[in-house]
């Protein structure tokens, strides 16, 4: 039976550090982590629990590392992974995911996607050479990629005449191929 730490589903919580305007505002930071552990206290009573938590100081190659890593060394073994980002706007997702734009943001900020398009590769590259050094067939990989982007129902009405009423998300035409 999986134990609670294999459930493949994992929720980490990170929190963004304030922004210029909220200091500006006199806003208090009203989150505390408990050290030690993935918990949080909203305010004084409320106690919240998650895989991970990770607090205002984090770095992005640390979220990589605790939540996406081990998810990209597990396609090559054939598993399959999904990492989403959720949260009311301007809470992080975009921050944290990255885009396929961070090819101008230094290293340590650049988010998920870039660092596991280049794990990807690396790990593609790795496995090549390894097998012409042992003098085995190399192995062949196809990557394909999409990038996806959802629209709330409120954000798609700002829209409005253009609007595909059936159209709730949109699709970019960045695609990465390799074939070999
Ligand atoms: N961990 C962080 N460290 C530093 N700045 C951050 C962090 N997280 C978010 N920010 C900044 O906070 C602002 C809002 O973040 P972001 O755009 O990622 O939010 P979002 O959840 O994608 O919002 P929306 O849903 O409106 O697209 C941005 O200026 C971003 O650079």
């Amino acid at each position: 039976m999986a134990s609670q730490n294999d459930c493949c589903v994992k929720v980490s919580l990170r929190i963004r550090p304030q922004m210029a305007k909220e200091k500006i505002e006199g806003c208090h930071v009203c989150t505390l982590v408990t050290p030690g552990e993935p918990q949080v206290l909203l305010g004084k009573d409320k106690a919240f629990t998650y895989d991970f938590v990770f607090d205002i100081d984090s770095a992005q190659k640390q979220i990589y590392a605790a939540c996406v890593h081990k998810l990209i060394e597990g396609c090559f073994d054939g598993y399959n992974a999904t990492v989403f980002a959720y949260g009311q706007t301007g809470s992080g997702k975009t921050y944290t995911m990255g885009t396929g734009f961070d090819v101008n943001v230094q290293e340590e900020e650049q988010g998920i996607i870039p660092r596991a398009v280049h794990h990807l590769f690396l790990g593609i590259k790795e496995r090549k050479t390894q097998a012409q050094q042992q003098g085995t067939h190399p192995p062949e990989f196809k990557v394909s990629a999409q990038f996806l982007e959802l629209y709330n129902e409120e954000i798609l009405d700002l829209f409005d005449g253009a609007r595909d009423p059936d159209c709730k998300s949109r699709k970019s035409n960045i695609k990465i191929h390799e074939d070999s």
